[in-house]
């Protein structure tokens, strides 16, 4: 059965159509197509790949009710602070010599970024729980759920404070656990394909 452009079919290329469908298995539906929450995540996992930090890439990717990605971030450096100039460091005695300062998490940047007015009630797929610090930017700017991958700081305070403050605000927060473990990406893939 074919689809058109809208992924409904109509009933004139179905009787066009009904014939070739028995033979040829190439026109039914593809099953293994991406699901959204795979979709939306390995979204924010692929945006996180943009991340300079040399030790944890965290991407964030916003989505609204019509199932649009209103925004992306990841952790970066602020604009005009150069990934060259600003440390990367994490154990340094002088903290003014360590990221941590600096650095913009990815679900600020992505808050920040959006290309619609508003995210009230999106969703936020993210890498890592947010921290306390997101988890504030999270609930003011109205986005009313969280989708993480990993807990793997559920023990630090700033992963309790968050979890506090969107128990509090009735924020809603999940762990996605997907029945992928790898989403590859082969760029010579669209040259195989029969023309
Ligand atoms: O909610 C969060 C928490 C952390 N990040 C970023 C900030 C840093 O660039 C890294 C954390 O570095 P570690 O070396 O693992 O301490 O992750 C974020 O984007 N969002
Ligand atoms: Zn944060």
């Amino acid at each position: 059965m074919k689809m058109n452009g809208s992924n409904t079919v109509t009933s004139s290329e179905e009787n066009q159509n009904s014939s070739s469908d028995h033979q040829n298995h190439e026109s039914s539906k593809r099953e293994e197509y991406l699901d959204w929450h795979d979709f939306f995540m390995g979204t924010a996992f692929l945006v996180a790949k943009r991340s300079k930090d040399p030790v944890s890439q965290v991407g964030a990717c916003i989505v609204n009710s019509e199932k649009k990605i209103v925004a992306t971030g990841y952790n970066g450096m602020p604009i005009g602070c150069s990934d060259d100039d600003f440390p990367w460091d994490k154990n340094t005695s002088d903290p003014l010599e360590s990221k941590y300062f600096y650095v913009c998490h990815a679900e600020m940047n992505a808050v920040l970024n959006k290309n619609s007015a508003s995210v009230t009630n999106c969703t936020i797929y993210v890498g890592l729980f947010p921290c306390n610090e997101c988890a504030k930017i999270i609930i003011q700017s109205g986005i009313r759920e969280v989708i993480y991958m990993s807990d793997k700081h559920a023990h630090k305070k700033e992963t309790i404070a968050a979890k506090r403050m969107f128990d509090a605000s009735g924020v809603k927060y999940w762990q996605y656990i997907p029945e992928i473990q790898k989403l590859v990406i082969d760029f010579n893939e669209i040259n195989l394909s029969e023309q």
